[in-house]
């Protein structure tokens, strides 16, 4: 008889996903709805073999109380949470969950798109507290998405989602900047290669849909919104830390640019008091990109399969890049 492998999931799960894994690991599950406290994080990890977590950050400190673990199944894309050097050190390899996201990712930049350009949320509160008194005057305008350009920065799985709906539905002129070209793209939606200056200085909506990596980090400041038209709108929903968020702030104060609309932030959860919370111009969500109930299940299935996997030692496509080899 085989010894299943021990593994801790640090929350609930679809009842498919459990049973799933419940067939092939001996199985421990943080049940509550905080998140697991360290210490009992560190006790529940001491004998696993294999860890499910959507978003714990895997360090030495972590990996120095979980001396048997092999694998780290993270149900997001978005791996910036493994600290990838720390994981080779002591044999653990991660996986994540591309592709089962892209549709419902970009759907949720589109309506961040729509909702800053037609100003949704501001409106919907200025009709709720009954300040809809006469018809619909200039106050009230917004700006086209139809037909517009829009700037992809990171144009990969999610961002080519994203310009499929542009230019197939929105009419809209797709240009975008990577560090390597998008052939398919650019046959398939007529995407544009721009170098990044080009690309925000002529683009009304500037979407930014990297990964969250040193590279990365601070990729748009205080430089990139003075190149921005004052009339574009940002839209981020890769990761806080891609944007330099005081220069945000500013430019959305000064008027270097019309509006943003975020899904991620530097510190999640986004402070109620934080100034990007004050200002009228923004739309601010809660780091859902990926979040309807199949997105999230399939997400889930794919991690917990992801898990198995790695703990037999299987090559598997939803290994993180730097672990293929
Ligand atoms: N808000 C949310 O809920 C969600 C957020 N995300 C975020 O979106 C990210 C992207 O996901 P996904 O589309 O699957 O990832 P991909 O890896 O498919 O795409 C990322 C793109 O970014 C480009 N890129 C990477 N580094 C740089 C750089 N230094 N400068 C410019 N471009 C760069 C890559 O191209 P190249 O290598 O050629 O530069 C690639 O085309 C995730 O890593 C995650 O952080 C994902 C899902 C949900
Ligand atoms: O932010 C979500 C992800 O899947 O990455």
């Amino acid at each position: 008889m085989t010894v299943k492998p021990h593994v801790f999931v640090d929350r609930k799960l679809p009842e498919p996903v459990r049973a799933y894994l419940a067939e092939h690991c001996e199985l421990d599950i943080w049940e509550e709805e905080d998140t697991v406290p360290r210490d009992e994080l560190n006790r529940r990890l001491a004998d696993a073999e294999g860890y499910m977590t959507s978003g714990r950050r895997i360090d030495d400190g972590l990996l120095e109380s979980a001396p048997r673990l092999r694998a780290v199944s993270t149900v997001s894309v978005g791996y910036n949470h493994f600290d990838v050097d720390a994981m080779k050190r002591r044999g653990v390899v991660g996986t994540h969950t591309p592709e089962v996201l892209d549709e419902t990712v970009a759907d949720l930049v589109f309506a961040l798109m729509l909702g800053t350009a037609r100003r949704v949320a501001e409106l919907d509160a200025y009709v709720r507290s009954g300040n809809w008194k006469r018809g619909d005057g200039e106050g009230l305008f917004g700006i086209d998405v139809h037909h517009a350009t829009l700037g992809i920065i990171g144009m990969g799985r999610i961002g080519e989602a994203v310009a499929r709906r542009a230019a197939l539905g929105f009419g809209m002129k797709v240009q975008y900047y990577n560090r390597s070209c998008k052939a398919e793209a650019e046959q398939a939606y007529g995407a544009e290669y721009k170098a990044m200056d080009e690309l925000l200085a002529t683009s009304d909506f500037v979407v930014l849909m990297t990964p969250l990596t040193p590279a990365t980090k601070g990729l748009i400041g205080a430089r990139e919104f003075g190149l921005m038209k004052r009339s574009a709108i940002f839209v981020n929903a890769s990761r806080g830390a891609t944007v330099d968020e005081p220069a945000l702030v500013n430019a959305l104060r000064s008027g270097a640019i019309r509006a943003a609309g975020l899904d991620v932030f530097d510190k999640e959860p986004l402070p109620g008091d934080h100034p990007l919370a004050s200002l009228p111009n923004t739309l601010l969500l809660p780091h859902i990109g990926s979040a309807t109930a199949k997105t999230r299940d399939d997400m889930a299935m794919l991690a917990a399969k992801n898990l198995v996997a790695a703990l037999r030692g299987e090559a598997s496509p939803y290994l993180v890049p730097e672990f293929k080899s």
